[in-house]
């Protein structure tokens, strides 16, 4: 007798997973291979920068009092008592009608409050003095980049769980992490099963197609930010298949397999998971594609068994996957990021289950459209490859057109959501 599977929320497979979500451990790698890792403690800044009032040009620093009365028709000359570059300090403290000769980047000298740019004085040199004479009022604080103006000692810059990119370097250089406090990655294994499944270098032969979705889903995992251990490509055989699941448990943090999660007669995920004791935690859900996602838990790890479809492995690791890597990586924000946008087709026929269907963006005139790439099939991989979002279409009795208003989530954005897309029903009923 065929197994009825009983489906779940969206929501609730999102709520099931995530009580099982936890942070990885810390280490410390150098600066230099911070790239692309997550942040495992926010950033505070430890101190003010600028940490000093500097000069944003070459130019004069002067005391603005001194120029009040200036104009074209009333001139007035400073002695230029000292000469600074970025990275010295004058020792000097300005008088009346002083001015100090400073490069961009150097330290405001003491007295003054002001600096006025080279191009704005005429230099000469009088009696061995140098003497620059200014033709306009200079008002206090004009020309400085002020200590703590563009952070504070004590802000907190940065949280737990950003990605390092290179603006976040830029910061973690200015705070002098030569060594910087990073997630540890998790290792997921990656089991592709199916005895039609040919390696990337074979030829094609009848009745056999490459393993894709292998390739798909380490990149995706590389992408969400952990690390790829992976294994042989499995033979729809229970015996081969429970030792590769065996040992990607004893080597693996979480363990994901595509392919042989449905109903079929070597769809041998389901007694895999009898076999080794895991608890299932589901294994429909209303959606498409992806319906057939499965995650099971056994001692402390987690399995994904994610479709053999690639459009529906694809959306199952997005989905499920990527926030329990994202949260592992101390992220608040592990879901994809969401936007609206407006659609640019017709759907007409409804669905029962929610669709998230592969979408491109364009932008027009300060308006976000969206429109399908590709089959909406969940058996295509084309249209996976020309995705940028996924168009979210809330399942009921009735279909979408051209000029509605749709959810999308953003497959390129690294900063995520805090929660998982907010589950439109139509009808309480599954
Ligand atoms: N009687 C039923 N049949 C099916 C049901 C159902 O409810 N009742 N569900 C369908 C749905 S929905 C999906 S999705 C698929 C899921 O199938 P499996 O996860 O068991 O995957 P397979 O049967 O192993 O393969 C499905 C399909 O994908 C191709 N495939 C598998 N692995 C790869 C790979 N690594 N790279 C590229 N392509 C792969 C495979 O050749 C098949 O064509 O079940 C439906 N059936
Ligand atoms: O899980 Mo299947 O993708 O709904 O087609
Ligand atoms: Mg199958």
């Amino acid at each position: 007798m065929i197994e009825r599977r009983k489906p779940i929320w969206v929501k609730e497979a999102t709520e099931k997973i995530m009580e099982l979500k936890r942070r990885g451990e810390m280490e410390w790698v150098s600066i230099e291979e911070c790239d692309g890792r997550f942040l495992a403690a926010p950033l505070i800044a430890d101190h003010d920068v600028p940490p000093f009032d500097r000069s944003p040009y070459d130019g004069f620093a002067i005391r603005s009092c001194d120029t009040l009365s200036g104009s074209s028709k009333n001139p007035l000359q400073f002695e230029v008592v000292d000469e600074i570059g970025a990275g010295q300090v004058s020792m000097k403290h300005l008088q009346e009608f002083q001015a100090i000769r400073i490069m961009t980047g150097a330290a405001i000298p003491q007295g003054a409050d002001a600096v006025i740019m080279l191009e704005l004085v005429k230099e000469e040199t009088s009696l061995d003095k140098k003497i620059i004479t200014i033709k306009r009022k200079v008002n206090a604080g004009e020309n400085i980049s002020f200590q703590g103006e563009d952070a504070k000692k004590g802000q907190k810059l940065l949280e737990q769980g950003t990605m390092i990119n290179p603006g976040v370097k830029a910061l973690l250089a200015t705070f002098g992490y030569h060594k910087v406090p990073v997630a540890k990655k998790p290792v997921i294994g990656v089991i592709a099963t199916g005895s039609e499944l040919l390696r990337v270098e074979e030829p094609l032969s009848p009745g056999k197609i490459r393993n894709s979705n292998g390739y798909m889903i380490e990149s995706q995992i590389i992408k969400a930010g952990a690390s790829v251990k992976k294994y042989e490509n499995c033979a729809d055989d229970l015996e081969s298949l429970l030792a590769a699941v065996k040992s990607a448990m004893k080597e693996c943090d979480i363990i994901i397999t595509t392919g042989g999660v449905s109903v079929g007669d070597f769809d041998y995920l389901p007694e895999i998971y009898k076999q080794i004791g895991a608890e299932v935690l589901f294994n429909k859900i209303a959606m498409r594609p992806g319906s057939v996602t499965t995650v099971a838990k056994c001692e402390n790890k987690l399995f994904f068994g994610l479709s053999g479809n690639p459009s529906a492995c694809y959306v199952g690791f997005e989905l499920y996957v990527r926030p329990i890597i994202r949260y592992w990586l101390y992220s608040n924000k592990p879901f994809l990021r969401k936007a609206t946008a407006i659609l640019n087709a017709d759907f007409p026929k409804p669905n029962p289950f929610n669709r998230f269907v592969r979408g491109r963006l364009s932008y027009d005139n300060g308006r976000i459209f969206v429109e399908p790439v590709g089959l909406d099939k969940s058996n295509v991989v084309t249209s996976v490859a020309w995705a940028d979002c996924l168009i979210v279409l809330p399942g009921g009795t009735r279909g979408y057109l051209n000029g509605d208003l749709v959810d999308i989530l953003l497959l390129e954005d690294q900063s995520g959501s805090d929660e998982q897309w907010k589950e439109k029903r139509r009808s309480s009923k599954l």
